[in-house]
């Protein structure tokens, strides 16, 4: 069996919420509308202010079950002379639909992305992003992202659908490399972090 046929888990399930899906709910402790949610993890690439390269993506609560961000494209994530790297782009979308996860207080991982890339994004732009939750599904949670330029009200430049599926603390505490695992642990603001995300903490 191939690595990508691993466990078929998912394998061509598609975006769309199924029939059954269920409005999302906003965790009665979710953050504030208008609040900074802040990095879920120092060192990720998404988010995390530790990483010099980064994207340093700052998410902040919205009405319901959305969040808004903003990243600005720098030259170390250029992919074409001047422009923002696809992949970069990907990241920034991702990086924000998991944010979602703090309002629902559920702990999650991307399962699908799928991605539109409908303008190029220069360096020195500032996506303004924008997600909400569409659905949940049992473990798994539908959402749909834009990234505009010039502007919160700018013309879309990317967007995004996706489907995260919930998983439990030892996903990451089983799997990451124990190094990191440990230092994460040792540290009480991430574990303050890692509860902010659990249902029932
Ligand atoms: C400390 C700070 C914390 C906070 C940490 C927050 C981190 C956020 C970071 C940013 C986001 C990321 O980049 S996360 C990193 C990138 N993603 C990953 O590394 C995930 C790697 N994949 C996996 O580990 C696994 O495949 C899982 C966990 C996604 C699923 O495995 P599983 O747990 O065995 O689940 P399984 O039973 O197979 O499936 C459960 C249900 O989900 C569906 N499903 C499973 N995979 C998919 C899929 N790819 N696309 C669609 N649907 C899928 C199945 O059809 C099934 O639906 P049904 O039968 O119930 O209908």
């Amino acid at each position: 069996m191939s690595a990508a046929t691993g466990s078929d888990s998912g394998v061509g399930a598609a975006l769309t919420p199924p029939p059954d899906v269920a409005s999302p709910v906003r965790h009665p402790d979710a953050p504030a509308p208008g609040t900074l949610l802040g990095a879920h993890y120092d060192q990720c690439f998404g988010c995390g202010e530790g990483q010099l390269h980064g994207l340093h993506l700052e998410a902040r609560a919205g009405e319901g079950v959305t969040v808004t961000a903003e990243f600005t494209v720098r030259p170390a994530h250029q992919g074409a002379p001047g422009l923002a790297h696809g992949g970069v782009l990907a990241l920034a979308l991702d990086e924000t639909l998991g944010s979602l996860n703090w309002l629902l207080r559920v702990i999650a991982v991307t399962g699908r992305l799928e991605t539109d890339f409908v303008r190029p994004v220069p360096v020195g732009a500032t996506l303004h992003l924008e997600a909400r939750c569409t659905g949940v599904a049992g473990r798994k949670i539908y959402g749909s992202a834009v990234g505009r330029i010039g502007g919160s009200d700018g013309p879309v430049a990317v967007r995004a659908d996706s489907v995260f599926i919930e998983v439990k603390l030892e996903h990451f505490t089983k799997n990451g490399r124990p190094q990191e695992i440990k230092a994460a642990l040792a540290d009480p603001d991430q574990v303050k972090v890692a509860r902010a995300f659990e249902v029932n903490p």
